[in-house]
């Protein structure tokens, strides 16, 4: 018996598991591919998690492999810059005030290297359900039971864990899909004066353009009806509006995807703890889901190892409510104000983003909210 099992080892299981591991919890991860997950979703790094990767000691190895960010811009479609906002004014608040890029299937290798060799990562466990009581947790698996005392659920927004105990995940589905295509174009020289992450406004074509170690990445916003090889078909006029290359865009890959904003009632069912995308999801303008995602594994793995030293479960309580308060008023609100925004073609607005880049102690209080360091800091 393990006195946790953690479902699902994606960023934000295993830095559950590595947080109850570096505390003298023995974890056991079941995760149901054979392998780590290898495609491409979250690419970037917010100042607090990259702190928490410090304390795991994972952050070296995550900065070898992705791109500084000190800046990010706000731009108008084919009118250039309207502002650039610099991390550098949260430098009194972070030892790191700067996003790193770097996809999410980077960092879940260096964790799971990082867990020692009791912290049994076990491939090719699909949870089918699991019967939680006062005493403990019975989880059903494809290769049989494996009983715990806890079970952190990290399987993502389809949870199993989630559906099996009849936790809801109420909230909305937007009015458009998300296409996102990765580029081999550079765009530094398409576009001079770009930085590494780009939100460009406009009513209709909005468009965000991110840099990756890889690639550049495109993300457009698509209707909700359409067919999406008519949205593929029309992929190449839509990058050419962006910038006219003279020849068409090299695409590598393009997906398309719903996009959700959704809570589970509570973070805590018994001894079961919620976390990241099974507990919560947002539109990923912000790039604030993985990040509060992992925020969400440290802090309840934290409390949890307070329970199973003898302390008050009503610690782990306060932690799971907090948590949830952060998804909803910071996360969700936050990027649900990202993708209204993003329409704007509002000269008063884009003259408040002028004088905020303009402003260190404006900027600074509102890089605080965009990188979820008020969302820790300030709990509400
Ligand atoms: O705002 C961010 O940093 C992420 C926005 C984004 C853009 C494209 C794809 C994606 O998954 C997220």
């Amino acid at each position: 018996m393990s006195a946790v099992v953690v479902v699902g080892a994606g960023p934000v299981g295993l830095t559950a598991a590595l947080t109850l591991s570096r505390r003298g919890v023995p974890v056991t991860v079941l995760e149901q591919g054979d392998t780590l997950a290898t495609e491409s979703r979250a690419s970037t790094f917010h100042p607090p998690t990259l702190a928490m990767l410090a304390d795991l000691g994972t952050l070296e190895p995550l900065l070898a492999r992705g791109i500084i960010a000190s800046t990010f811009q706000y731009r108008a479609r084919g009118g250039g810059e309207i502002a650039t906002l610099d991390l550098g004014v949260l430098a009194a608040d972070t030892p790191y005030p700067f996003r790193v890029q770097c996809e999410q299937s980077k960092l879940t290798p260096i964790l799971l290297s990082a867990l020692p060799a009791h912290a049994g990562v076990r491939f090719g466990y699909r949870v089918d359900s699991l019967y939680p009581s006062e005493e403990g947790v019975i989880v059903h698996t494809s290769r049989g039971p494996v009983l715990a005392d806890w079970v952190i659920a990290a399987d993502g927004a389809h949870s199993t864990v989630r559906r099996t105990l009849g936790a809801g995940f109420d909230g909305s589905t937007y009015p458009e899909r998300f296409l996102v295509a990765s580029v081999a174009e550079d765009l530094t020289a398409v576009l001079p004066g770009i930085a590494p992450i780009n939100y460009v406004f406009d009513p209709e074509e909005w468009l965000v353009l991110l840099r990756t170690p890889e690639h550049w990445r495109v993300l457009l916003p698509t209707p909700a009806d359409t067919r999406d090889d008519d949205e593929l078909a029309r992929l190449p006029a839509r990058l050419d509006a962006v910038a006219d290359l003279g020849r068409p865009w090299r695409v590598l890959h393009a997906s398309l995807y719903q996009v959700h904003q959704r809570v589970t009632e509570s973070f805590r069912l018994g001894r079961v703890l919620l976390a990241g995308d099974a507990a919560h999801v947002n539109n990923p303008l912000g790039g604030m889901g993985m990040n509060s995602g992992i925020h969400d594994a440290v802090q309840l793995a934290d409390a949890l190892a307070g329970v199973l030293d003898g302390g008050p479960e009503s610690e782990l309580d306060m932690v799971a409510v907090r948590r949830r308060t952060v998804a909803v008023e910071h996360v969700q609100r936050a990027s649900h104000d990202n993708w209204q925004r993003l329409r704007s073609q509002d000269d008063g607005y884009h003259q408040q983003l002028r004088a905020l880049a303009a402003d260190p102690a404006a900027a600074r209080a509102y890089l605080r909210r965009a990188c979820l360091l008020d969302s820790l800091e300030n709990q509400p």
